[in-house]
């Protein structure tokens, strides 16, 4: 009985950010996660990464595995430019819930499509459903066994092109072993580790960026 982990997120969310002010919905989770209950978002200092890449990638176009309760959507979608889309897909709804009420609460419900459902199974429907070419980024932060097969799914979709960006969460704690080292010794990419901290804690852990060359 009682509450969940996430709808105590929202609930903070919705009582101490503004809305329609993603960057308060962003700070607001990570003083919640930080000074009350842990929880697997990217966090703060990896978050800069990520915006980092976001800026300098530029995308139109923007994948996300695993949206949990939407902080690392807010994000990606706060620095979109205007009609550049996150698509960013939950396979569960109580998550997802809670994901739309954060993402509605930061005011970036426009840019973002929240898809319910595994993406082993909405990766190969997302050309028909979405009328999508390829995705420019993909944020990898789902279960660890799924970044390798998810990927090679992405590649036989023809969902990458020459330059398309994955930025991997999580490559040292929990860890990837198997991603990691696809994506280190593929001829296929280009890839690169920006060593960082496990979200909330001074725990080492950093993110896997990786360029598809085509
Ligand atoms: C079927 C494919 C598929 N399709 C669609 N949605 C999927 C999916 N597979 C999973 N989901 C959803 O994604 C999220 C899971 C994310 C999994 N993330 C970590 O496990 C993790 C752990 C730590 C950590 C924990 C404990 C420690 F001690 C240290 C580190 C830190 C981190 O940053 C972490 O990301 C949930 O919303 C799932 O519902
Ligand atoms: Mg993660």
């Amino acid at each position: 009985t009682g509450t969940t982990r996430p709808i105590r997120i929202l609930q903070f969310v919705q009582r101490c950010a503004k809305h329609g002010d993603a960057l308060s919905v962003i700070s607001a989770i990570d003083s919640f996660c930080s000074k009350v209950e842990w929880a697997m978002n990217v966090g703060d200092k990896k978050g800069e990464i990520l915006d980092a890449i976001v800026l300098e990638t530029r995308p139109r176009w923007v994948l996300e595995l695993g949206t949990y309760c939407g902080y690392s959507t807010v994000r990606i979608a706060r620095l979109l430019p205007p009609g550049a889309r996150l698509v960013t897909i939950e396979m569960n709804p109580h998550y997802a819930q809670v994901a739309k009420e954060v993402i509605q609460h930061a005011g970036l419900e426009a840019q973002v499509e929240l898809l319910v459902g595994s993406s082993s199974i909405l990766i190969p429907q997302l050309k028909k459903k979405l009328d999508i070419e390829k995705f420019d980024l993909v944020f990898i932060d789902h279960w660890k066994i799924s970044y390798l097969p998810d990927t090679k799914l992405l590649e036989e979709c023809g969902l990458l092109r020459a330059g398309s960006v994955l930025l991997a969460d999580n490559v040292v704690c929990p860890g990837a072993p198997d991603y990691l080292h696809y994506v280190r010794n593929s001829p296929q990419y280009q890839s690169q580790y920006y060593q960082s901290y496990l979200e909330y804690l001074q725990v080492e852990d950093g993110l896997e960026k990786s360029i598809f060359l085509g």
